[in-house]
């Protein structure tokens, strides 16, 4: 009989799980991805399950990497929350199987991973795509994506500005008191984005909150919200005048309100540009539309199960 699974906590997660293991895996696992061999990766797009009454969506996000033999699933309920309101818009949790038995091995939080790994991924897309000498950060939104995107942005760059803007002033102020290094606040996007290099958005937007003619060409802009086909965060002029790359086309025109409604051309996935197969147009104006990828929690999980049996 098989063992009963480990439970890993949330603080345990946050102890365990570090960008610099995470991201060369996640480059790995994306590259994988995007050769779509199906004998080495598997992943559906997501199952969402409409919760109407509470204006949200579970997702269930099964991956296998067959050679790595990770079979993991993330069950994720996320939803579109009034201003003021003071429920998560994201909770999740992360289960690990044992792919030749068929237990589930570890049931780990996954808030933590969901943070963190799609930040980790949005920095990814900044170090092949963001102009070459950027200074200026902006971080739309001051939620749970916003912090773990500052934290693994200035861990990994060295801008010599960050801003934030949110639609509440309080909610930025309390944001940039939060951050280990010094953030501004700003009152309007239109003035946080001006000549910023590499703009985060990562709000709970279901309309569009960044506009093309406020963004300075060649910038670079990590679009994380709006993962519902008839949610935005991207107006049309951004979505057509850029670049845009996606972490799966399959996920993107699926799920992606920017990308559908706009009518814009997927141009390549990051694993593409990382296997070398679509190039980096660095000089141009990027978007990459995050949707979130079961690999990514898949890749994240193991990482956290491999920490965790050392320590125990
Ligand atoms: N691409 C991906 O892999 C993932 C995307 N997400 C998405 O990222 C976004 C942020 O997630 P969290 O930081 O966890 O949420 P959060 O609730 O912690 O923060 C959301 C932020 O957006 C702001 N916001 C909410 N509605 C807004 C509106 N209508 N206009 C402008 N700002 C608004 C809030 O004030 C807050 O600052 C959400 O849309 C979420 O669904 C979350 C997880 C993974
Ligand atoms: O990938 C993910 O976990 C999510 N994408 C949108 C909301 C949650």
């Amino acid at each position: 009989m098989a063992e009963p699974p480990v439970l890993i906590r949330q603080d345990e997660v946050e102890g365990l799980l570090h960008y610099k293991d995470l991201i060369p895996r996640l480059e790995v696992a994306l590259g994988k991805f995007s050769k779509l061999d199906s004998a080495e990766v598997i992943q559906p797009v997501r199952t969402t399950v409409p919760l109407q009454k509470y204006n949200g969506f579970l997702g269930l996000m099964p991956a296998y990497l067959v050679h790595e033999d990770i079979l993991c699933t993330k069950l994720v309920c996320f939803y579109k929350r009034e201003s003021g309101s003071t429920l998560p818009s994201t909770q999740a949790t992360v289960l690990l199987f044992d792919p030749e038995y068929g237990n589930v091995k570890a049931v780990m939080d996954g808030e933590v991973i969901t943070a963190k790994r799609t930040a980790a991924v949005s920095a990814i897309s900044a170090k092949l795509l963001m102009p070459a000498k950027s200074e200026v950060l902006t971080i739309l939104g001051a939620g749970h994506q916003a912090l773990s995107h500052y934290n693994v942005f200035t861990e990994t760059f060295s801008f010599k500005e960050v801003r934030v803007w949110s639609r509440r002033k309080e909610t930025a102020e309390r944001f940039a008191q939060s951050t280990q290094g010094h953030v501004t606040v700003w009152e309007s996007v239109e003035e946080a984005v001006n000549g910023a290099d590499v703009i985060v958005t990562v709000t709970g937007a279901s309309e569009p909150v960044l506009f093309g003619q406020w963004v300075k060409p060649g910038a670079h802009v990590a679009a994380v919200g709006a993962c519902r086909p008839d949610w935005r965060e991207l107006d049309d002029v951004l979505m057509r005048q850029a670049k845009v790359y996606v972490d799966s086309r399959e996920g993107a025109v699926a799920e992606s309100g920017d990308i559908i409604l706009s009518g814009a051309k997927v141009f390549a996935e990051l694993g593409e540009v990382l296997n070398g197969t679509r190039p980096a147009l660095r000089e141009k104006t990027t978007v990459f539309k995050s949707l979130g990828m079961g690999i990514q929690d898949a890749v994240s999980a193991k990482l956290v199960f491999e920490q965790w049996k050392n320590k125990h």
